[in-house]
C-alpha cells in the first residue's frame, strides 16, 4: 500500500525537510485547511441545517450575502485570528481589512479569502470553493494597514483553494508546484492525492459565459467565433465548452485536464475592469495555474503583475492552457 501523507505532514516535510516554508506560514497553512474542513461539513449540511438561502445582506460590492458566504466567512476569521499567526486578514465579503486583535498571537503574514466561491451555485448542489492568498506583511512601519495588503501576485508566498464538489479538495501552492489533498472524511485529514500538476499546452476546451458574448470586446469575440467555427475554421479542430459559474470549479478542470477560462472585460459595466477579483479569485488562481504550467493574463499584462490600487479591485482573466491564453493575448494586441 502507498504511503498516505496528511496535509499536516506535507507542510512540515515543506518546512523542515525543504526549507520551503517558515514555521508560522505552515501553522497559518494548517488552520486555513482545518477551517475549510469545518465550511466543508457546513456546505453538506444542505437543507438539513440552517445554511442555504439568502441572509437578507449585501456585501461591500452591492451583492446579495449567502448564507453560506456569512457561515464561511465566519469560519475562516474565527479560525484564524486566534491560530493563524498572522497580523490582518481581508476577504471579498468585508468592506475593510480585519486586524488579528491583541489578545491573540500576531503575526507577519496577511490572509485574503473569497470564503465562498460560485454562490450561485450553493442552492443547486452544484460545486463551491474557498480561494485563498497569502502575502507577507511589509516590514518598516508598526501595525497593518489596507495599502500593505496592495501587492502584486507575484508576492504571494502561498495560495489555493478548497472545492466542495463529489470530493472535498483542496489545492496549494508554496511557490513548488501544486499539490492537491482530498479530504478522508473517516480519518477528518486531507490526503495528498496528487503533485506536481501540469496544465496541457493546447486544449480544445473554453470556459466563458456566452450569454454575454454581444457585450464582448472585439478580440475575446474574434477568439470564440473562431473555436466556434470548429474543424473547417481557421482553428481546424472542434472545441468543447464548460461553464460552471464557480471559478473553484472551472479552474480545477483546467487543472485535471487542461482548457481556457476567461471572465473578460465587458460592455455591461463599461467603468469596471472585469467582473472578477484581483485579490481573492484572480491573483491566487493566476498563481496556481502558472505553477502548474499554465498562463494568466488580463489581456495585456501577466495578472501576478498587476499593481493593485484598491483591495477589491476587479480584473479581466484569461486564464489556463498556455499556448491559447498566449494565443488570446495576443488578439488583444493585435489591432
Ligand atoms: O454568473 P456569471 O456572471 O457567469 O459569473 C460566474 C462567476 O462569478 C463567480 O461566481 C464570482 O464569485 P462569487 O460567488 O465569489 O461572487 C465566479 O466564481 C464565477 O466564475
Ligand atoms: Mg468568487
Ligand atoms: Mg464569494
Amino acid at each position: 500500500m502507498t504511503e498516505r501523507i496528511s496535509f499536516t505532514r506535507y507542510l512540515v516535510e515543506q518546512q523542515r525537510d525543504h526549507g520551503r516554508i517558515p514555521p508560522q506560514l505552515r501553522l497559518l497553512l494548517e488552520v486555513v485547511g482545518r477551517a475549510c474542513k469545518r465550511i466543508a461539513l457546513a456546505v453538506n449540511k444542505g437543507d438539513l441545517g440552517d445554511v442555504m438561502g439568502t441572509a437578507g445582506s449585501e456585501n461591500v460590492q452591492g451583492e446579495v450575502q449567502k448564507k453560506l458566504d456569512i457561515i464561511a466567512n465566519e469560519t475562516l476569521i474565527e479560525a484564524n485570528e486566534w491560530g493563524g499567526h498572522l497580523a490582518a486578514m481581508a476577504s471579498e465579503e468585508m468592506e475593510g481589512i480585519y486586524l488579528v486583535p491583541n489578545r491573540y498571537p500576531q503575526g507577519e503574514y496577511l490572509l485574503l479569502f473569497d470564503p465562498l466561491d460560485g454562490s450561485s451555485n450553493i442552492d443547486v448542489n452544484v460545486s463551491i470553493g474557498t480561494i485563498f492568498s497569502v502575502l507577507k506583511k511589509p516590514e518598516g512601519h508598526p501595525g497593518v494597514h489596507e495599502s500593505d495588503f496592495l501587492q502584486p501576485g507575484h508576492q504571494q508566498v502561498a495560495a489555493g483553494y478548497c472545492i466542495y464538489g463529489p470530493q472535498t479538495t483542496l489545492v496549494l501552492t508554496v511557490g513548488d508546484g501544486v499539490a492537491m489533498f482530498t479530504l478522508d472524511r473517516e480519518q477528518g485529514s486531507f490526503v495528498l492525492t496528487r503533485e506536481n500538476i501540469r496544465i496541457p499546452e493546447d486544449t480544445k476546451e473554453f470556459a466563458i459565459n456566452m450569454s454575454n458574448m454581444r457585450h464582448w470586446d472585439a478580440p475575446v469575440r474574434r477568439y470564440i467565433d473562431e473555436c466556434l467555427a470548429g474543424e473547417t475554421g481557421p482553428r481546424g479542430k472542434n472545441f468543447n465548452m464548460r461553464w460552471i459559474a464557480s471559478m473553484v470549479a472551472d479552474v480545477h478542470r483546467i487543472l485535471m485536464r487542461g482548457g481556457i477560462f476567461m471572465y473578460p472585460w465587458d460592455q455591461r459595466e463599461p467603468n469596471k475592469p472585469g467582473k472578477l477579483r484581483l485579490m481573492y479569485e484572480a491573483n491566487p488562481m493566476g498563481w496556481l495555474v502558472e505553477q502548474a504550467g499554465g498562463a494568466a493574463t488580463n489581456g495585456k499584462e501577466r495578472i501576478l503583475d498587476v499593481q493593485p490600487t484598491q483591495l477589491h479591485q476587479r480584473v479581466s482573466v484569461i486564464l489556463g492552457s498556455k499556448n491559447e491564453v498566449e494565443r488570446v493575448t495576443r488578439y488583444h494586441q493585435e489591432p
